[in-house]
């Protein structure tokens, strides 16, 4: 090893060596950790180093040179990080014999590789790479081995290129090598000449990088292939970011030009005009009136009012009414209980009708009338020894579209539930427009939390369900609309074409729950005081910069009370700042699991992953029936040096489903302390804090708030700022364009009393009458009792 004389601080630090051994690599991310073999270097490592970064193509035994800054890891010590990589060209005969005869060149061994060095010299890779016929000099090479070396040569050539221009370009290190995998030898010329090819093909990469990688290029921002991302970019967006399922044309030219011309007037509406034509004739979109959208997204919205229309037309089996009647009188007789008019409708619908629809608000009954229809499904059709049946093959399935909301379905029901995606074979990899061809067999599948069911998942659901299978669909279609595109639940409803019981007396009053009836409030838009003293809910005034004090005593006191952290969940809409989601994380990490000698701790990125921390998984991980939403406990962490396992991994308890996550998994994984609303739908927790403050102004709107409130089951706790409050309830989301309804009115038969509109849930005197005391029953635990 040595040591250039004279370093100075102004130099850039560097390392060359040959990698000696690949600690570490992440398959997705190409973080590597390497041992690298010191040989030049202008830092204070001797003889070997410790090199991480993101690296597209390491081979040990080659030579590199890195180019970085020393770091301090907490476990491992002194570090190299490195910015940039190069591969050291051998420059010795003897380097380059070893190169041609490695992994990199199969089939070739010394003897081979010692040939072509005596035959080129020195430069034979830069020879290889620009002379098609150099290796003609070298004997005994065959030529399908003459074609794999210089393939080799020339792919690794460019990949190091590409991957150095992509570094000066910026592009995140997560990325590269997707982009080097996508378009391999081409790699160069799409950065190069076709940047905006990458904001279809990459996902990650937007608009506005691709404009920037283009203006290095010296691509003019009136470049055609400029417009036609753009048009396809901003349909795109108008989808995932609002929901939308189509876009007028003239909306689409109008954000179109916002996008292209926010530095000069480079592109007219006609311009954009024939770009959508041209993209329509290459059926990139779907253009139908005025309207324009992606073909998947068309074909998925009517394909699936078709399914609903030929399964309401299809021969089901018949039951008597007034039999069913008769079992439904006997069901209330054994349970105790009496249902309402639309109750008692709502479950006979579900035998005699091919499909129906059941809403309503928090403690309206659905929970109650599930557990009905599968009591009269039963008792008609002779099946009430569920327990001597392999839960596949019993007639009725139980689904959700998230774990937790299957769960429960199950716990309330007593037969076994999945998610919509486990039932039809939805699996990490399915592509929203792969086509899934499994069959449900089911007499009578309920599908409940309907309201979180996007446009993607419902076509996906209904091409498997058969004709001859009847579906209820129970939700409460105030709720936050799906994540993913369009507004099924309420589509299905305002369509008309689907026999709809809307129940609208609510029980849980009854046991002096003020929280249901806030709901009800902020549904209807009734005036209301927040700031009123109620025995399970309580409203204390805070600024943005307070809410991480009030979090920490509210949660503090719970504790002391016995409460542990599943009872207590912390709701915010937003992810940054001072009120945000992660910042409130940490917090109560520190309260719910601090840090402690017999508790092990991994960290990753910005986070510390602890033992006995609530985590939250982020995407669906369908083979191990875990979902996105789904929320457990860090069982034990373990390391490759310490422990006996090959890498460092983390195990999760999941209601006691363990499921391992190596460090590559980990973006998987959050801490659950504090989680978005949108993640909270389909889960309910006895106590809900939930701040609300003016800083989350873009996200405080009334479907938010009201979804956030229904997850308290017990005691919720709103912080904040009341004004902000006021304003958010007052505010809709932005509405979403969407075409199912349309199409089912096309397809179906449509009742007489269509309901163009949502009927309202409840009357003002239905919430007059909901009126709740508000200090009954103060002797047991009220949220007073945290502040
Ligand atoms: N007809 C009825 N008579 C008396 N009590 C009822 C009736 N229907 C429902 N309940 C009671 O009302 C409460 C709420 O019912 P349930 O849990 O079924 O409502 P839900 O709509 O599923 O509520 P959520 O969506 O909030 O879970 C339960 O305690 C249930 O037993």
């Amino acid at each position: 090893m040595t040591q250039d004389a004279q370093t100075s601080i102004y130099d850039e630090l560097y390392i060359v060596g040959d990698v000696d051994r690949v600690i570490f690599m992440s398959e997705d991310t190409r973080f590597h950790v390497l041992r690298v073999n010191v040989s030049k270097t202008n830092t204070q490592f001797k003889e070997d180093a410790i090199v991480t970064g993101h690296f597209h193509d390491i081979q040990e035994t080659e030579s590199y040179r890195f180019t970085g800054k020393v770091t301090q890891h907490a476990r491992f010590g002194e570090q190299f990080s490195a910015a940039e990589f190069k591969k050291e060209i051998p420059n010795t005969s003897h380097g380059l014999v070893q190169y041609f005869s490695s992994d990199k060149f199969p089939g070739i061994g010394t003897k081979s590789a010692e040939k072509i060095v005596d035959a080129l010299g020195l430069d034979a890779l830069s020879i290889i790479a620009k002379d098609d016929n150099a290796l003609n000099e070298v004997k005994g090479l065959t030529k399908a081995k003459k074609l794999q070396i210089i393939e080799t040569v020339r792919s690794s050539n460019v990949a190091d290129e590409a991957y150095l221009l992509m570094i000066k370009l910026n592009i995140e290190p997560s990325k590269r090598s997707k982009i080097i995998d996508t378009y391999k030898e081409d790699t160069l010329n799409v950065l190069q000449n076709h940047p905006y090819q990458l904001v279809s093909d990459i996902f990650g990469i937007g608009f506005k990088k691709a404009d920037q990688i283009a203006i290095n290029a010296g691509i003019a921002p009136s470049d055609p292939e400029r417009l036609v991302a753009g048009v396809m970019f901003t349909l795109n967006d108008e989808i995932t970011s609002i929901g939308h399922t189509f876009i007028m044309h003239d909306e689409l030219t109008e954000k179109t030009l916002e996008r292209l011309n926010t530095a000069g007037m480079y592109f007219m509406g006609d311009d954009v005009a024939v770009a959508v034509e041209q993209l329509a004739l290459n059926k990139k979109l779907i253009i139908t009136d005025d309207r324009v959208t992606l073909p998947n997204i068309y074909y998925s919205e009517h394909k699936a009012a078709e399914k609903v229309s030929h399964i309401l037309s299809h021969n089901h089996d018949e039951i008597d009414v007034d039999d069913a009647k008769d079992v439904v009188k006997d069901i209330e007789k054994t349970l105790s209980i009496d249902y309402n008019d639309n109750q008692r409708d709502a479950i006979l619908n579900a035998l005699t009708e091919k499909v129906s629809i059941i809403t309503g608000g928090p403690g309206t009954g659905k929970t109650t009338i599930v557990k009905g229809i599968i009591t009269l499904y039963q008792e008609i059709f002779e099946y009430e020894d569920y327990d001597s049946y392999e839960p596949k093959d019993y007639p009725i399935k139980l689904v959700a579209p998230t774990g937790r909301a299957s769960k429960r379905m199950a716990d309330t029901s007593g037969i076994e539930a999945s998610t919509i995606h486990r039932l039809i074979g939805w699996g990490q990899d399915t592509a929203v427009d792969d086509i899934i061809d499994n069959e449900i067999e089911a007499e009578l599948i309920i599908i409940d939390e309907m309201s979180m069911v996007d446009t993607w998942l419902f076509y996906q659901f209904m091409q498997n369900v058969m004709p001859h299978t009847k579906l209820v669909f129970v939700g409460d279609s105030a709720q936050l609309p799906s994540v993913g595109p369009g507004t099924v639940f309420k589509d299905l409803i305002g369509s008309g074409t689907i026999k709809t019981t809307i129940l609208d007396t609510v029980y849980r009053q009854g046991e002096g729950s003020s929280i249901v009836k806030l709901a009800y409030d902020i549904d209807k838009g009734v005036p209301m005081n927040i700031g009123d003293k109620f025995k399970d809910r309580l409203f204390i005034p805070a600024g943005t910069d307070q809410i991480a004090e009030v979090v920490d005593t509210v949660v503090s006191k719970a504790v002391n009370k016995g409460y542990d952290m599943r009872d207590i969940q912390v709701l915010a809409p937003i992810y940054r700042g001072p009120a945000g989601i992660n910042t409130l994380n940490q917090l109560l990490q520190k309260i719910l699991n601090p840090g402690s000698e017999d508790k092990a701790e991994l960290q990753f990125g910005d986070k510390i992953f602890r033992t006995g921390d609530k985590v939250i998984q982020l995407i669906n991980r369908t083979e191990d029936n875990i979902f996105n939403g789904d929320s457990g406990i860090i069982d034990g962490i373990y390391f490759k040096e310490t422990d006996d396992v090959d890498k460092d991994t983390l195990v999760v308890d999941y209601d006691n489903t363990k499921i391992a996550y190596e460090r590559s998994d980990l973006t998987e994984l959050s801490h659950a302390y504090c989680t978005s609303i949108h993640k909270a739908q389909g889960s309910e927790y006895p106590i809900v804090i939930m701040p609300i403050v003016s800083s989350y102004y873009h996200m405080l709107i009334k479907n938010i708030i009201y979804t956030g409130i229904t997850r308290a089951k017990e005691s919720l706790i709103l912080c904040g700022d009341a004004n902000a409050f006021y304003g958010g309830i007052k505010r809709e989301g932005i509405p979403r364009n969407t075409m199912l309804q349309q199409f089912l009115k096309k397809y179906c038969k449509v009742y007489e009393d269509d309901p163009e509109e949502l009927p309202e849930y409840l009357t003002e005197e239905m919430v007059e009458n909901m009126a709740v005391d508000p200090m009954i029953g103060m002797d047991s635990v009220t949220p007073y009792e945290f502040v």
